[in-house]
């Protein structure tokens, strides 16, 4: 008889990786399929590799910035190295090992789905009770003519770069743009980003926009806004050269996509097991990451918040959800953030999707230097903003953002209190501790409260 396995877990990734995690634990059969490496782009080409190369300039900055200390001069083959040792030299086998040592199949190859509970890799046919899409996404890259002709990269190349250019042009405008473009201002790489919207970071509050642009500039990286390619050409000396459909070139050693991102949902035929693809290809989901009988997907594929911390949580829901613990996701309260100097930080709505939801929000922003202590003992040239968002009905908060040192960590106070829907009252009735930036909630309800009588 075949063997049947009581799930197929096809791209392990963060989000993969956590059912695989949690159904060996509860002691399931599981096949897994990997077409390149296990741990996903986050782990080799994304999250840790770019946070962990980002952490020597975000020092150097706060070094300067702090009584007594100075920054000093970044070592840029010492960096490398070890962010190369934090993506593991592009090495899984220790993952792959491990997961069969738990008793998995591992199947290294690109899977795809033949039927329903039916899963095909290297000419050879899995059964399984249930199957898990976790198969992220591939970088999107705009077609221009030209583009063949200049040295095009994505966040593969420029997480993975060995010597580092000199100038460089970032087209995009959201989180790796603005990663990638601290990054590479800090080493002393001559940046300038072409973003083809009028501001950068444009699902977020127009606020963030312009302190984000503000804090890019001040780092001496050259903003474009309402700027798009038009075509490209190889210079002399190797140089590639935009040329931009608003007029005026740009020329730069490399050019930087940081366009977005496609499902890799192309040859999966998730139809076949019932499945169906919304308009930009992302598996459609509901509330319980099921996408037909005995079929689900989890992660970026799903295009519901591609971020590594959804990825796991969607994968805390399927394993739970087989395992027989009914689960539903919710989406409501969970950080975005941007890992810049400083760090940029929103959680929930923003004015505009609240007024979309009919929700009377009021809101206020607090410039943390003029409001709590923190930013004065923590730097003496303090910086930091934070802005909160209320529902004048319900009476609790339903977004926030931050920009300021830490901003990452701290935001999830704000998280926690969207997801739970803490009453003001009770937000207000916190004893956060002195001197920290988590004061800044109370002085920014203290001030709305006061302004709106709530
Ligand atoms: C530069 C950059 C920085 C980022 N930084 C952060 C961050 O700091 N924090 C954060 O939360 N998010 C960050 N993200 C987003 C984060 O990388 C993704 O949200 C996360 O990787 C999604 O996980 P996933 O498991 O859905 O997919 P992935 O990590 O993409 O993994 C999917 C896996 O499936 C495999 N696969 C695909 N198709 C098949 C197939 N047919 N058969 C077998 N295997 C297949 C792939 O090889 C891959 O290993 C960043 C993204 C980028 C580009
Ligand atoms: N810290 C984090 O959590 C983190 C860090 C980096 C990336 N990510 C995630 O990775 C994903 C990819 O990030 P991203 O910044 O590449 O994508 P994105 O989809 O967030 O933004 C794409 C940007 O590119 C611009 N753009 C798209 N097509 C363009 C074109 N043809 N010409 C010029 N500009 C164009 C858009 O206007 C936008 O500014 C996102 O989901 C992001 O949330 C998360």
């Amino acid at each position: 008889m075949e063997e049947v396995f009581d799930a197929a877990i096809i791209g392990m990734g963060p989000g993969g990786e956590v059912v695989a995690d949690r159904l060996l634990t509860a002691g399931k059969k599981i096949v897994v399929f990997e077409s390149e490496l296990i741990g996903g782009e986050c782990a080799y080409w994304a999250c840790i590799p770019s946070k962990t190369i980002l952490r020597g300039p975000e020092v150097n900055i706060e070094a300067d910035g702090a009584a007594g200390a100075s920054s000093s001069t970044l070592d840029w083959e010492k960096a490398r190295d070890y962010r190369d040792y934090m993506a593991r030299h592009l090495d899984d086998s220790a993952q792959a090992e491990g997961y069969a040592r738990r008793g998995a199949t591992v199947v290294r190859g690109k899977a795809f789905i033949s039927g329903p509970g039916h899963v095909v890799a290297n000419g050879e046919q899995y059964l399984a009770h249930h199957i898990i899409i976790a198969t992220g996404t591939s970088p999107s890259v705009p077609d221009f003519p030209g583009i063949g002709d200049i040295t095009a990269w994505t966040n593969r190349e420029v997480y993975t770069l060995d010597t580092l250019p000199q100038s460089v042009a970032i087209v995009g405008g959201s989180a790796v743009a603005l990663e990638t473009a601290f990054f590479l201002s800090g080493f002393g790489v001559e940046v300038t980003v072409l973003n083809r919207s009028a501001r950068l970071l444009g699902r977020e509050e127009p606020e963030v926009s312009a302190l984000a642009e503000g804090y890019l500039r001040e780092r001496g990286v050259k903003v474009m806004a309402n700027s798009s390619v038009a075509v490209g050409r190889r210079g002399d000396g190797g140089s590639s050269i935009l040329a931009l459909r608003e007029g005026g070139e740009v020329v730069a050693d490399a050019v930087i996509f940081a366009t977005g991102r496609t499902p890799r949902t192309e040859g999966l035929d998730v139809a076949r097991a019932g499945a169906t693809l919304d308009g930009r290809g992302n598996v459609r989901v509901d509330e319980h990451c099921w996408a037909a009988e005995g079929l689900w997907a989890i992660g970026d594929v799903t295009g519901i918040m591609p971020f590594t911390h959804v990825a796991k949580y969607q994968g805390r829901i399927v394993a739970d959800c087989i395992l027989g613990r009914d689960r539903n996701a919710s989406y409501d309260g969970i950080p975005r953030v941007v890992f810049a100097a400083p760090e940029i930080a929103a959680v929930g709505l923003t004015r505009e999707q609240a007024e979309g939801r009919g929700i009377d929000a009021v809101s206020i922003q607090v410039n943390l230097p003029e409001a709590i202590a923190r930013p004065w003992t923590y730097e003496q040239d303090p910086h930091g903003d934070l802005g909160i968002l209320v529902d004048r009905h319900r009476r609790v908060l339903v977004g926030a953002w931050a920009i300021a040192p830490q901003a990452s960590e701290w935001i999830h106070q704000a998280s926690m209190a969207i997801r739970g829907e803490t009453p003001l009252q009770v937000l207000r009735d916190a004893v956060p501790q002195f001197p920290s930036y988590s004061e800044a909630y109370l002085v920014a309800l203290d001030r709305l409260g006061a302004a709106e009588g709530i």
